[in-house]
């Protein structure tokens, strides 16, 4: 008997990272190829005629796991029923700016977003937010939707590991592949850590395969947390094709097993887990069971590391209020 199928809604459908999204979705890479799925296409009135371009070239796909496919600018009917959100939909930053300054234009986005998810999701929804600033656009979301347990959030900061995991390994002269342990700690922001001196490179810390101090801490740092920048300077455009494979990453992490001993960075609520200020949605190193995911515990963090954590916790607590100032 085949399966039923997971229905995930995408939101911002018929932009630059859902149109890199969606086939992957439907051809299998984000829940297995044995696995149908049905997509729940949210955009604004102004997206829907590009969104119909976008569906029915999902249809000259043939893709045999796609159920069906719903397109609707009305959020109750976008999330009903749906098992994922994929919350996407929200302005990208021009050249020039910074992913908080999105704020303003995006926070509110997520108030009605969070509440359509509440009332109308199933009950195992878990949502995933993309749009920047992701982590804070998260938090709102949360705190609208106050029926889905806070557990159930998950902010991307997925794309930062990627780009992390790949510099390591081009210095390192290795194939990514070689390159493990890689958390991206706190903010989806220039402040975030990525997280060098827990990595490991081939099983060896990778503080013993590179060990030029200078460049873990100079160059490699600020190369990953500006990356996004250093992409719409180059493209004219933020990055998208990247982006949606770290959502295809960040799911396929969250819903089947972590190798042993390895973890990924995700964005969730905090407890209070390596000194984080609780309720807050920040970057941690998460392990999954295929099922439950979890905070990986007993990573140690030098002087160094817990400084650079606590700029960008810093950073997230005053972004969550402005956040909550704008929307009381
Ligand atoms: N967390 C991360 O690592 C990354 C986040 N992003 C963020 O993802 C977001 C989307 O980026 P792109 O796809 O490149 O932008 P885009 O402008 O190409 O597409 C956004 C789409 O969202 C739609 N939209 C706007 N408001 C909406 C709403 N209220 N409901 C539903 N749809 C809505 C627009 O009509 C548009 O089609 C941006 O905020 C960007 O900064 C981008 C790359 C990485
Ligand atoms: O930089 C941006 O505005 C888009 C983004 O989040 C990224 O590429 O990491």
């Amino acid at each position: 008997m085949s399966k039923a199928p997971i229905r995930v809604a995408v939101t911002g459908a018929a932009g630059q990272i859902g149109y890199a999204l969606l086939f992957r979705i439907a051809s299998g890479q984000m829940f297995g190829p044995d696995q149908p799925v049905a997509l729940n296409l949210i955009e604004i009135e102004p997206g829907m005629n590009a969104l119909k371009g976008v569906v029915m070239e999902l249809e000259d796909c043939a893709f045999p796991l796609l159920t069906d496919v719903v397109q609707t600018s009305d959020l109750n009917v976008g999330f009903k029923d749906v098992n994922w959100a994929l919350l996407v939909g929200s302005v990208p930053r021009k050249k020039g700016m910074e992913r908080a300054e999105l704020l303003g234009i995006n926070g509110k986005i997520f108030v009605g977003q969070g509440k359509a998810i509440n009332d109308n999701a199933a009950k195992d929804v878990r949502v995933l937010v993309v749009g920047n600033p992701c982590n804070t656009n998260c938090l709102i979301a949360m705190q609208n939707a106050p029926d889905v347990p806070n557990d159930r959030f998950f902010a991307m900061t997925r794309l930062d590991e990627n780009r992390a995991k790949s510099q390591l390994a081009q210095k390192a002269g290795v194939p990514v592949s070689a390159v493990s342990n890689l958390c991206v700690w706190g903010n989806h922001s220039p402040t975030m850590f990525a997280d060098f001196t827990n990595a490991k490179i081939n099983g060896k810390p990778a503080t013993e395969v590179i060990t030029d101090k200078a460049w873990l801490e100079e160059t490699f740092l600020p190369v990953v947390g500006k990356r996004g920048a250093a992409i719409i300077e180059a493209r004219g455009a933020s990055s998208a094709a990247s982006a949606a494979n770290a959502v295809v990453d960040t799911v396929v992490s969250l819903t089947t097993p972590t190798a042993p001993g390895d973890f990924h960075s995700v964005c969730v609520c905090s407890k209070g887990e390596y000194g984080a200020p609780e309720g807050i949605i920040t970057s941690l190193p998460i392990k999954s069971d295929g099922t439950k995911w979890e905070v990986v515990k007993g990573l140690h963090l030098n002087d160094f590391a817990k400084e650079k954590i606590a700029v960008s916790i810093n950073e997230l607590t005053s972004e969550k209020e402005t956040a909550m100032a704008a929307l009381a």
